[in-house]
């Protein structure tokens, strides 16, 4: 397992070209959001706005509607039941399922939709409630541009590995039998593409608060959407999130989710500049 190296950051986040407008930096769709956890897709998209994707939408559900603009004027919104969800889906470059969608009968419709509606040149996210349906019914998703984003438990769902049995080779193994990217969260995250694996070498306890998973999933979406899909730039992002973090921490007994957002731009300018 390689360590991701510190110089990465720098080498993936580039100066914006001049001649550019926002199409160029790729259209992000979260899908998630129910009435109960509307945060977690407010969380998602506004770390994809921070961190530069060029148009972020939102489907989710209705009552986040005044929660989301309020919060975040940047994104647009659309009911995660609205019958154009597929045509929105097929719009975008990559998306985000799963934050805060939660595991009812309107998750479960959310889910089939969406499944139903990617094609495989898009980047598909998996994340949270999406990855605890799919393991639940044991589904086969077979999107190559899939980038699987399990904290433990969640992994113990999807791969049968107890916490306990989850060491890099047990994880390796089970990862190679899912398409697409596996990141395994935890103090020290794991990923593990098609050909190779690699350890995140930081993160602090400072991050263990709800709404960080949701904040990764919106950075991991708008790399991929600027930067191209590639282990470099997914392994970029795991790196970004726990080095700001990381920075927070030393004066901040606790790393808020919207406050680690809210350095994203900061952080990126600085790296681009290397
Ligand atoms: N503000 C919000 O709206 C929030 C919504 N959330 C959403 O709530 C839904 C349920 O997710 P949860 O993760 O809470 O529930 P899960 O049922 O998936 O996880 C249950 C528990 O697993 C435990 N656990 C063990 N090892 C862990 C590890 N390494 N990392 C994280 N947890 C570990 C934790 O105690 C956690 O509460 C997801 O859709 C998620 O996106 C959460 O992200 C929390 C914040
Ligand atoms: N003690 C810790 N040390 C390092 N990173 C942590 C720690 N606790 C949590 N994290 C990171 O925070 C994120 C938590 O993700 P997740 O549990 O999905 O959060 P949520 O679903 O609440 O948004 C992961 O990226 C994980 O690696
Ligand atoms: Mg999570």
């Amino acid at each position: 397992m390689k360590t991701i190296d510190q110089a990465l950051p720098a080498q993936v986040i580039r100066l914006r070209p001049a001649n550019s407008h926002k199409g160029t930096f790729g259209r992000v769709l979260i899908i998630g959001g129910n009435p109960q956890y509307g945060g977690a897709a407010i969380m998602a998209a506004s770390a994809a706005v921070y961190a530069g994707a060029g148009l972020v939408s939102v489907a989710t559900a209705t009552v986040n509607r005044s929660a989301l603009h309020a919060r975040l004027p940047e994104a647009m919104m659309l009911p995660y039941d609205d019958p154009s969800l597929p045509a929105l889906i097929q719009s975008v470059d990559v998306i985000v399922l799963g934050p805060g969608l939660g595991t009812d009968a309107t998750a479960q419709q959310v889910l089939t939709t969406t499944l139903a509606a990617v094609t495989p040149e898009q980047s598909v996210i998996i994340d949270g409630s999406a990855i605890t349906l799919i393991a639940q019914q044991h589904l086969t998703v077979a999107l190559p541009k899939a980038v699987w984003t399990p904290h433990q438990m969640e992994w113990q769902r999807l791969s049968g590995l107890a916490v306990a049995q989850q060491t890099p080779t047990s994880n390796a193994a089970a990862a190679s039998q899912l398409a697409g990217t596996v990141i395994v969260k935890s103090h020290r995250t794991e990923i593990f593409t098609a050909a190779d694996s690699f350890l995140n070498p930081l993160g602090t306890p400072a991050m263990a608060t709800g709404g960080m998973g949701d904040t990764l999933t919106g950075i991991l979406a708008a790399f991929i959407a600027q930067f191209g899909h590639h282990a470099g730039s997914i392994c970029a992002a795991v790196y970004t999130h726990s080095a700001i973090a990381e920075q927070l921490a030393q004066d901040h007994y606790v790393v808020v989710p919207s406050q680690l957002i809210a350095a994203l731009p900061a952080y990126m300018a600085q790296q681009a500049k290397k």
